[in-house]
């Protein structure tokens, strides 16, 4: 019997469907060691000392806590940073940590629009000026003059940050018609949809109509928006801010307020909190102000439960799903648990990059989410006598904040892309080949050293070469540079197209719908790449899909640095991105990585039958992926 003890606020529904025995305590003081508490308290004492998992918000896991629950193997931290937990030494006694990434991120977006829409509409101060008693029948229209707004619609939401909370407030603008220029350097061109414009920051500033900010707050961030980024802004631009005060200088926001030279702002974070009554803030009539509230709601606290019950259950899977008695058996740890040492490793990350506590925690779900250790797991029927025929009944599990996609055979149908798209790039190559332009010129010479060619081959010598390569499905880059750019004009004049395996667009959007950050990872160019998702059958995927990554961009797909690359790119701890493949090698490479793999083991496909080091399914409607 599992026995849970849960001192968060927590769902009473979600509590009572977790598997095993819980036990509530409320929450102790902000801060409070759980061993203190088991110190002064011999009830509670007594729970912990029994305790498998213990599920907090504010209190602190700390070696003392850790002392009093000899037999705890997980914490489930409810927050984005598990900055209430002793990283290091819930390593050193083996205690894996998780937490609930993106809980508060529609709350945050839905109040990110609220303060929007107040700060434009003078919400507050209408409010307050007539409960003052100003209203009077001298002049009836007198707050129709005094409080005049803005519309949404047509204006331009300048977006600084397209993460989980940035891309909710994308699409929340975009009912109110508005229209988005987003700011990330970390995103594809079409990642947000093609409605959405990406521009420079220092462009972003100067055009839109209202900035809000959804950067997360590291050191590069640190006073983005400062003197010179503020003169940007319009004189009838607005500023709102329920992100981190400290993405903005304080002193030149003040100076830009003061003298009136934006036409308002809201903020929900300050960088004093709380904010002292005397602050200068509170005097300045074009600001409207809220105390830090945009995660206050409790569906925040539902969707922590519900994240932090997946997180039991995929530790320990209900006896049903698992063969085995124990999620210690060695089986299920083989399948689900990185050993000891990268657990080590991961819980050290993460202790770099805990942000400071705050004790509201409302501006987690605008962090990369690189903290709480995920794993695959296996559930087999309890009878399969075939092997091969058992691979065919696996069902995978997965926590994670990202799902990378591997392409041909994974997605798609190899042999749709060894037909109808090689056999579009074949007779293209030569005149590709002969074009006077730097990306051609660079693959030309590359596809030269690599096919072993004289330095002063004829394109037409080339073109054969790269025929050959074709000829064995050779994933070479050069290769893949010129069959991208003869696909990407292929698919512009609507003379190919791409081709999904049924069961892949429905995931995606389940997925995405979930907060689920999906990005691809193919030796296919990503000028082919984006192309290819964008002219799916099924509908244009890539508002769907937020960065595209192959091998010029990432590196070779069978190594395991360029994975290392991909989560940096993505802000993504390894162990919370998982990665879909039907290459065994590939496979290899991402769990060298530290990454969670699922390989796609799909009837007909080259790679299919293979013995992959990983959960293998025979399709994405297999695959259960849970943040
Ligand atoms: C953009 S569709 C073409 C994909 C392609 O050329 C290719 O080689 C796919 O390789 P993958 O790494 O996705 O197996």
């Amino acid at each position: 019997m599992t026995r849970i003890v849960i001192t968060a606020p927590f769902d009473p529904r979600i509590a009572a469907e977790l598997p095993g025995e819980v036990v509530t305590a409320s929450e102790a003081e902000t801060g409070q060691s759980l061993g203190a508490r088991a110190a002064a308290d011999p009830v509670f004492a007594a729970a912990l000392a029994e305790a498998d998992v213990v599920i907090a918000e504010l209190d602190r896991i700390d070696d003392d806590a850790l002392a009093a629950a000899p037999r705890l193997s997980l914490v489930v931290a409810c927050r984005a940073n598990p900055a209430n937990v002793d990283l290091a030494a819930c390593a050193a006694r083996g205690v894996e940590v998780r937490t609930t990434p993106g809980r508060n991120a529609d709350v945050t977006a839905d109040f990110t629009l609220a303060l929007l829409l107040a700060t434009v509409r003078h919400v507050p101060a209408a409010s307050a000026w007539l409960r003052a008693g100003n209203w009077s029948g001298d002049d009836v229209f007198e707050p129709y003059a005094r409080f005049r707004g803005i519309g949404l619609s047509g204006r331009q939401l300048g977006v600084v940050g397209g993460g989980a909370v940035g891309r909710r407030v994308v699409r929340r603008a975009q009912g109110f018609g508005m229209r988005i220029a987003v700011y990330d350097p970390f995103l594809a061109p079409g990642a947000l949809g093609d409605d959405v414009q990406h521009l420079e920051l220092d462009d972003l500033l100067a055009t839109s109509d209202i900035v809000t900010l959804h950067v997360p707050l590291t050191p590069e961030t640190t006073g983005l928006i400062a003197a010179r980024e503020l003169a940007l802004l319009r004189p009838d631009a607005y500023l709102v801010n329920a992100g981190r005060a400290a993405l903005v200088d304080r002193d030149a926001l003040l100076a830009v307020l003061r003298e009136g030279r934006i036409a308002g702002a809201g903020f929900d974070v300050f960088h004093d909190e709380p904010l002292s009554s005397d602050d200068e803030l509170l005097r300045l009539p074009n600001v409207t102000l809220t105390p830090h509230i945009a995660g206050a709601s409790d569906d925040v606290v539902v969707e922590h439960s519900r994240l932090a019950a997946a997180a039991v259950a995929s530790v320990f899977p209900p006896p049903s799903s698992s063969p085995s008695p124990s999620p210690h058996s060695a089986e299920v740890r083989e399948a689900t648990a990185p050993d000891a040492e990268s657990r080590t490793q991961a819980a050290t990350h993460r202790n770099a990059d805990a942000s400071p506590t705050h004790p509201d925690d409302s501006r987690e779900a605008t962090a990369p989410d690189a903290e709480s250790r995920t794993q695959a797991a296996t559930h087999r029927e309890a009878s399969t006598p075939d092997p091969h025929e058992r691979e065919h009944h696996v069902t995978a599990t997965a926590t994670a904040d990202v799902v990378v996609l591997d392409i041909e055979g994974t997605t798609s149908a190899a042999g749709f892309i060894l037909g109808d798209l090689y056999d579009y790039a074949r007779p293209r190559l030569d005149e590709v080949l002969g074009r006077d332009d730097d990306t051609v010129r660079a693959a030309r010479a590359d596809a030269i050293a690599e096919t072993g060619l004289d330095a002063d081959a004829s394109d037409a010598e080339i073109a054969e070469a790269l025929r050959g390569l074709m000829a064995k499905d050779v994933k070479s880059t050069p290769l893949k540079t010129l069959q991208g750019i003869i696909w990407a004009e292929g698919f512009a004049a609507g003379e190919i197209h791409s081709q999904f395996f049924d069961d892949v667009p429905p995931r995606l959007h389940a997925w995405h719908e979930d907060g689920i950050r999906l990005a691809v990872y193919s030796s296919g160019s990503v000028a082919s790449q984006v192309p290819w998702f964008r002219h799916a059958p099924q509908g244009d995927l890539t508002p769907l899909v937020e960065d595209f990554f192959d091998t010029v961009k990432a590196g070779p797909k069978k190594e395991s640095a360029s994975f290392d690359k991909i989560a940096a790119a993505l802000g993504v701890a390894p162990d919370r991105a998982l990665f879909l493949t039907d290459h065994p090698d590939e496979v290899s490479a991402a769990l060298a990585a530290g990454w969670q793999v699922v390989a796609l083991d799909r009837a007909g496909e080259p790679w299919a039958g293979a013995d992959f080091a990983a959960p293998a399914v025979a399709s994405f409607d297999e695959i259960e992926v849970t943040r």
